[in-house]
C-alpha cells in the first residue's frame, strides 16, 4: 500500500493537456482561457459621464458664473450634443459620452433647474469631475484577461464587453463515469428491498460540471465478460474512465481483474488512507486513457474526487499543481489506525479571520448524508493518533466556504 503523498505524485506526473476549444460565452464558465483576451477598443471608448446632470465648461463656472441655459438634453446612447456659449450647459445622463465642448459634470444633487436654467449651489466643484475618461482603464489591443486563468463572472463580464461571443478555452477530457454493482438502481427506479439507487455517478458528474466538463454516464453488472466488454469500448472513446465500486477483495470485485485483461496497466493499488483505501489507478498505453477505479462507498468515491481527481484535472488544465488550503482543526481528534484520515469538517472564517475546521465525523464511508452539512475534507497525517485542537492541516473543500 502506498501513501497519499506517493499516490498523488504519480497521479500528477500523468497531468497532460487536451487542446484548445472554441467555447461559446455562456458555456465557458468554469473552463481555462487558452488566449489573451484583448480590448478591441479604449476602454471606457469614450469620456464616460458618470452621474445623472449638467455638463459645464469649468473656466466660466471659475470665473464666477453659477447658472447656465440648458441647451440641450442627451441621454446615454446619444450623439454629443456641443455647447458653443460659456453660459450653455447640457442635461446629460449616467453613461453619456461627454460633449468634447465640456469639460466638468455637476450632478443633479448640486443643481436646481428651473424654467430651462440650471443653477449651481455649491460654492466649489472640482474641475473634470464625474467623468471616466477614454482609455483610463485599458488602451484598444490591451489584454484584459491572460491566458491560464478559469473562466468566471468577471471574465465573462469583460470579454462580453470587448465582443467575443465565444471564448479559445484549453480543452478538457473527454470523460465517463462508470459505477459497478448489481445491487445498484438507478435514481427513477424504486429499489428492491436490498437494493439501493446509484449515486457516485451523479456526484462525479456534477464535481465535474464546475471545469465544464459535461461526463457520460455508464452503468455495468458484477459481471466479468460484460465489465471486459464494456470498459474496453470506453477506454477507446475516452480520454479518462472513470470507476466506482468492484476494487476491493470481494468475489465480485472483478473491475481490476477487467483492468489488467485489458491491458490496462495499474499504477496503485491501495492507498494507506481512509476513507479510499482501495482506490486504483491505471493508464491504458494503447491510447494514454486514465483510469480512476474509486472504491463504491459514496464518501470514498468522492473524497478521492476532491482529493485526486480534480487536482489531476486542475493540474492537467492550469499546467501546475493546485495550490493547498489550510484550516485550524476545532476539536481535538483521536484517530489511530495507520492511515491518513480525512475528516470530515465544516471549516468557517472566524472573528479573527481565521479558516476554522469543526469536525462532522458521520458513520463512515456509507453515510454521505453527513457530506451535506460538511463543506470539507481535513487532511490528518497517517504518523499521528491524536491531532489536537488549534493544529494546523491541509483542506479539501468541496463547498464555497461560507
Ligand atoms: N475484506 C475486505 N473487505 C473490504 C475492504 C477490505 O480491505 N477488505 N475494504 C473496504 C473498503 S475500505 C471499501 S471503501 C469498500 C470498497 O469496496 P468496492 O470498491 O469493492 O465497492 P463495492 O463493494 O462495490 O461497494 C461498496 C459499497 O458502496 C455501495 N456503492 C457502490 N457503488 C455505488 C454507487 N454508484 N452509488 C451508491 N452506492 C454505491 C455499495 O452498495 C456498497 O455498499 O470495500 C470494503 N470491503
Ligand atoms: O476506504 Mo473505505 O472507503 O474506508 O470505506
Amino acid at each position: 500500500m502506498i501513501s497519499v503523498t506517493e499516490a498523488e505524485k504519480i497521479i500528477l506526473d500523468h497531468a497532460r493537456t487536451y487542446g484548445v476549444a472554441e467555447v461559446p460565452l455562456d458555456k465557458a464558465v468554469g473552463r481555462v482561457l487558452a488566449e489573451d483576451i484583448l480590448a478591441d477598443r479604449d476602454l471606457p471608448p469614450y469620456d464616460r459621464v458618470t452621474m445623472d446632470g449638467i455638463a459645464i465648461r469649468y473656466r466660466a463656472f471659475a470665473e464666477g458664473m453659477c447658472s447656465f441655459r440648458i441647451k440641450a438634453t442627451m441621454a446615454a446612447g446619444d450623439m454629443p450634443i456641443d455647447i458653443t456659449a460659456d453660459d450653455e450647459c447640457i442635461e446629460l445622463m449616467t453613461g453619456c459620452a461627454l460633449p468634447a465642448s465640456t469639460d466638468t459634470v455637476v450632478r443633479y444633487e448640486d443643481v436646481e433647474i428651473k424654467e430651462g436654467m440650471a443653477t449651481i449651489t455649491p460654492d466649489a466643484i472640482r474641475q473634470g469631475a464625474n467623468i471616466h475618461r477614454k482609455g483610463r482603464d485599458k488602451q484598444a489591443g490591451d489584454a484584459v484577461a491572460l491566458a491560464g486563468i478559469m473562466i468566471d463572472a468577471a471574465v465573462i463580464s469583460i470579454a462580453a464587453s470587448v465582443g467575443q461571443d465565444s471564448i479559445k478555452a484549453r480543452e478538457v477530457p473527454r470523460v465517463v463515469i462508470i459505477s459497478t454493482g448489481d445491487e445498484l438502481v438507478d435514481v427513477d427506479k424504486v429499489p428492491g428491498e436490498y437494493q439501493i439507487r446509484r449515486s457516485n455517478s451523479y456526484a462525479i458528474k456534477a464535481a465535474l460540471r464546475y471545469y465544464g466538463i459535461e461526463a457520460g454516464t455508464k452503468h455495468m453488472n458484477d459481471d466479468a465478460a460484460i465489465m471486459r466488454q464494456q470498459i474496453g469500448e470506453c477506454l477507446a472513446i475516452y480520454d479518462v474512465v472513470i470507476l466506482s465500486g468492484g476494487v476491493s477483495m470481494g468475489l465480485y470485485d472483478h473491475v481490476p481483474q477487467a483492468l489488467q485483461v485489458l491491458g490496462v496497466e495499474q499504477l496503485f493499488h491501495k492507498v494507506r488512507q481512509r476513507p479510499g483505501k482501495p482506490f486504483w489507478f491505471g493508464r491504458y498505453g494503447a491510447s494514454g486513457a486514465l483510469v480512476f477505479a474509486f472504491p463504491g462507498n459514496p464518501v470514498s468515491a468522492f473524497m478521492c474526487t476532491y482529493r485526486y481527481l480534480v487536482p489531476w484535472l486542475h493540474a492537467s488544465l492550469h499546467g501546475e499543481a493546485v495550490r493547498p488550503h489550510y484550516a485550524v482543526l476545532g476539536a481535538h481528534v483521536t484517530f489511530t489506525p495507520r492511515l491518513q484520515y480525512f475528516l470530515q469538517v465544516r471549516v468557517h472564517v472566524s472573528d479573527t479571520g481565521q479558516l476554522v475546521a469543526m469536525p462532522i465525523e458521520g458513520n463512515g464511508s456509507g453515510d454521505h448524508a453527513n457530506l451535506v452539512a460538511a463543506n470539507a475534507f481535513m487532511e490528518l497525517p497517517e504518523d499521528k493518533d491524536e491531532h489536537e485542537q488549534g493544529a494546523v492541516y491541509m483542506i479539501w473543500p468541496f463547498k464555497r466556504i461560507v
